[in-house]
């Protein structure tokens, strides 16, 4: 096993700086499904992370309640009812990289957007399954097998990764995981204060840095936006350390803010991601 501890060479390794040429299809698409009546904010923070990432072209599948919302705050993002299903369809053929889970919920509706997620997603597409989507994988462990694509990036934390595998929190060794990991034959980004990426090729990367400012709900559904943002855009150097990138990037940012800020908000990740990039394009 080799064990990598990131720095911010990850980062300009791959972000680089824009072809003048390009537009917003060169970009990539991100689709992002989740956000029920009660969760409608963690949908919401995870498609701003998408937009503020770089994502060229952003879509938010939800709850219908969320749409003034999503239009008022973020006009640069496009709305589908996530019970359209024809819509979603047609989004999770297009789409480049998909996010399932920020808020999603655990209701029978929402269990049934999952299927059809993981039945409908295009095969090149790479499925990011999050937040309420990793309980549905722990009850049907069977839809990560029967995925039409088998580019899965789990992003659990500890409580969830529990949840799938049946490690208590004492159990979770780096081997332990490992080899719930490759059982289940998808990267998993296993969240806690110290986060860890599990790839497929037996690989792990850590993170060292972050901190208990960003112990506020929304951080994790920020994540995923940034990694979908990330694996849409960005083709070099290869996979693994785009969506290394993309996790220490969520981390640095808030160790950056916390010299001078007590808790460090996910919405103002965001709002930063676009400035630290820039400073690390290369
Ligand atoms: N603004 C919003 O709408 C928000 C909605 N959220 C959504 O709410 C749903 C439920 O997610 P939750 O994560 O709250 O619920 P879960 O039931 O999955 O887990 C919550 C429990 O896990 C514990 N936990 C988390 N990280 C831990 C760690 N590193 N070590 C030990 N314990 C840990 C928490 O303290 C909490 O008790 C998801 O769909 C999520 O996306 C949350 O993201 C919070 C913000
Ligand atoms: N004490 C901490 N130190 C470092 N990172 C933390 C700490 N607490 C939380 N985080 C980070 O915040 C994020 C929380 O994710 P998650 O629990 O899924 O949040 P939510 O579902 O509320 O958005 C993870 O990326 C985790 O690593
Ligand atoms: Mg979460």
């Amino acid at each position: 096993m080799i064990l990598m501890i990131l720095t911010t060479q990850c980062l300009t390794n791959v972000i680089k700086k824009r072809p003048t040429n390009s537009h917003k299809g060169t970009f990539g698409r991100v689709l992002l499904i989740g956000g029920s009546l009660q969760y409608g904010g963690a949908i919401l923070l995870a498609t701003k992370a998408a937009v503020r990432a770089g994502a060229g072209l952003v879509t938010c599948a939800t709850d219908l309640i969320n749409r003034t919302a999503l239009n008022t705050t973020l006009p640069e993002a496009m709305f589908i009812n996530y019970l359209d299903f024809s819509a979603l369809k047609q989004q999770l053929s297009q789409a480049d990289v998909v996010v399932i889970g920020p808020g999603l919920g655990l209701s029978a509706e929402a269990f049934n957007i999952f299927k059809i997620t993981c039945q409908q997603i295009n095969s090149q597409a790479t499925l990011v399954i999050d937040g309420s989507a990793l309980t549905f994988v722990a009850q049907a462990p069977s839809c990560l097998q029967t995925c039409a694509t088998q580019k899965i990036i789990l992003t659990p934390h500890l409580k969830e990764w529990e949840r799938i595998t049946n490690l208590s929190l004492n159990q979770q060794s780096i081997i332990n995981n490992q080899k719930a990991q490759q059982k289940l034959s998808a990267t998993v980004v296993l969240k806690g204060a110290t986060t860890t990426i599990y790839y497929l090729d037996g690989h792990t990367a850590t993170i060292n840095i972050g901190g208990p400012y960003m112990a506020t709900g929304g951080t994790g559904d920020t994540l995923t936006g940034i990694i979908a943002a990330f694996l849409a855009q960005f083709k070099e150097p290869n996979p693994k350390e785009v969506l290394a990138a993309a996790v220490f990037l969520h981390s640095y940012i808030p160790q950056q803010l916390s010299q001078h800020n007590y808790v460090v908000l996910p919405s103002e990740i965001s709002n930063h991601l676009p400035n630290i990039m820039q400073k690390f394009s290369s």
